[in-house]
C-alpha cells in the first residue's frame, strides 16, 4: 500500500462523526471501573491482568460504557503486551491470543448490547438513544513506560539507553497483531514523549498498518507532555501522519484542556478527541491517586459544551472518571442537558 492510504481508513473517523451528530462520545476509566467491580489490578499488568484472570469483568465494565451512551469503547489491552504475559509465565502465543481476545471481548460487548437495545430489555435512561447509537472498538496501547511500570509512564523519562528504534522493536508485534484483530482502529494512550509519537507512526507507515490511529498525549502543565517535549510538536508528529485520524489528549487534569485544545487546533485539521482524568495525581512508585487538591469543585463534564466550542469532537473520561461520567457527557453532547449535575468521581 505504500503511501497511499486507504480511503476508508484515512476518512473513518470523519464519516463516524457524521453518523454520531458531529460529536462523539468516549468510554470512562477502564481500569477505574474495574476495580469497581472488585478486580484486583495492584499488578504490572494493571487492567490486563483481568484479561487472564475474569474476562467477565471486562465484558461487563464494556458494557457499562455502552449503556452509558459511549461511542468508541476502548479494549483492556492498554497494559496488555507480550513482554508482560511473558514474564508472568505465558507462552508468545497465549500472549498473542490474548491481545485479540481483548478486542474480540469488546465486540462481543457490542453484540451483547445492540441485542439488548433490539429487544427493548434495558433498563437504564438512556435507552431511548440507544438502538441508534454508532459504536466503534479502539484498540489500546499504552506507552513503554505503562509496561514499565515504574512510573515511567508518567515522567517519559526512559533513559538515553532507549531510542525510536527499542521502542519500534518494542510495539512492533502487539501493533501488527491489533491490526488483525478486527478492531476498528488502535488508540496509542497517554503517550508520554515526542520520541514514543515518533516510533508510533514510523510503526504506522513501516508496517504498513492498514486500519486508522488516534494518538493521545498526556501533560502535566497544560503546553507539554511529561517528558518537556511541547504538545505542539507532539501534535505535528501526529498530524503528518496519514494513519491518524484524531489527536488529542487524555489522562490529563481537566483544568489543561481548554488550553491544549486550543495549541493542537494551531497545528491540525484532523479532530480532536479530549478524555480527562478526575484531576488527581498518580503516584506510579505507590500505585495510588493523590487528591492534588485542585480538582475543580464541580467535575469537568460542565466544561464540555465549551471544549467543543474550541474545537473538539470526541469526549471521554481517563483514570478514576466512571459510567456517571459518560453518561453526563452523553446527555451534555445531545443538548439533553445545559450543564451537567454534580457527579462524583470515584471515592
Ligand atoms: N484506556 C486506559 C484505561 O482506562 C487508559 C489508561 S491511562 C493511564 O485503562
Ligand atoms: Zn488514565
Amino acid at each position: 500500500m505504500g503511501s497511499l492510504v486507504k480511503e476508508e481508513t484515512s476518512s473513518l473517523m470523519t464519516k463516524f462523526l457524521e453518523k454520531c451528530g458531529g460529536y462523539a462520545v468516549v468510554d470512562g476509566g477502564f481500569a477505574t471501573e474495574l476495580q469497581r467491580h472488585g478486580a484486583d489490578i495492584n499488578d504490572p499488568l494493571w487492567s490486563a491482568k483481568c484479561l487472564i484472570t475474569s474476562p467477565h469483568l471486562v465484558t461487563k465494565v464494556h458494557l457499562d460504557y455502552l449503556e452509558s451512551g459511549a461511542n468508541i469503547i476502548i479494549t483492556a489491552s492498554y497494559q496488555a503486551t507480550i513482554q508482560g504475559f511473558v514474564a508472568k509465565g505465558l507462552s508468545v502465543g497465549e500472549a498473542e491470543s490474548l491481545l485479540r481476545r481483548s478486542v474480540e471481548i469488546a465486540y462481543e460487548a457490542r453484540e451483547i448490547f445492540y441485542n439488548r437495545c433490539t429487544k427493548g430489555s434495558w433498563d437504564f435512561d438512556y435507552a431511548g438513544k440507544a438502538s441508534g447509537q454508532p459504536v466503534l472498538v479502539a484498540a489500546s496501547v499504552g506507552s513503554y513506560g505503562a509496561y514499565l511500570a515504574d512510573g515511567s509512564e508518567y515522567s517519559g523519562i526512559y533513559g538515553d539507553s532507549v531510542s525510536k528504534e527499542t521502542l519500534k522493536d518494542f510495539h512492533r508485534r502487539r501493533v501488527q497483531i491489533l491490526e488483525k484483530s478486527g478492531a476498528d482502529l488502535i488508540a496509542f494512550e497517554a503517550i508520554p514523549n515526542k520520541l514514543e509519537a515518533e516510533a508510533y507512526a514510523d510503526l504506522l507507515e513501516e508496517e504498513e498498518i492498514d486500519i486508522p490511529a488516534w494518538f493521545s498525549f498526556t501533560s502535566k502543565d497544560g503546553v507539554s507532555v511529561p517528558r518537556g517535549d511541547s504538545v505542539v510538536e507532539c501534535a505535528k508528529v501526529a498530524d503528518s501522519c496519514k494513519k491518524v485520524v484524531a489527536i488529542g489528549i487524555n489522562c490529563t487534569s481537566p483544568r489543561f484542556i481548554h488550553d491544549l485544545i486550543i495549541s493542537l487546533r494551531q497545528v491540525t485539521r484532523k479532530p480532536i478527541v479530549v478524555y480527562p482524568n478526575s484531576g488527581e495525581v498518580y503516584d506510579g512508585l505507590n500505585k495510588k491517586w493523590i487528591k492534588s487538591g485542585e480538582e475543580s469543585e464541580e467535575d469537568f463534564v460542565s466544561y464540555v459544551s465549551k471544549w467543543r466550542d474550541e474545537g473538539a469532537s470526541l469526549f471521554g473520561g481517563c483514570c478514576r472518571t466512571t459510567p456517571n461520567t459518560i453518561r453526563a457527557i452523553a446527555k451534555v453532547l445531545s443538548g439533553e442537558c445545559p450543564a451537567a449535575s454534580k457527579i462524583k468521581f470515584e471515592q
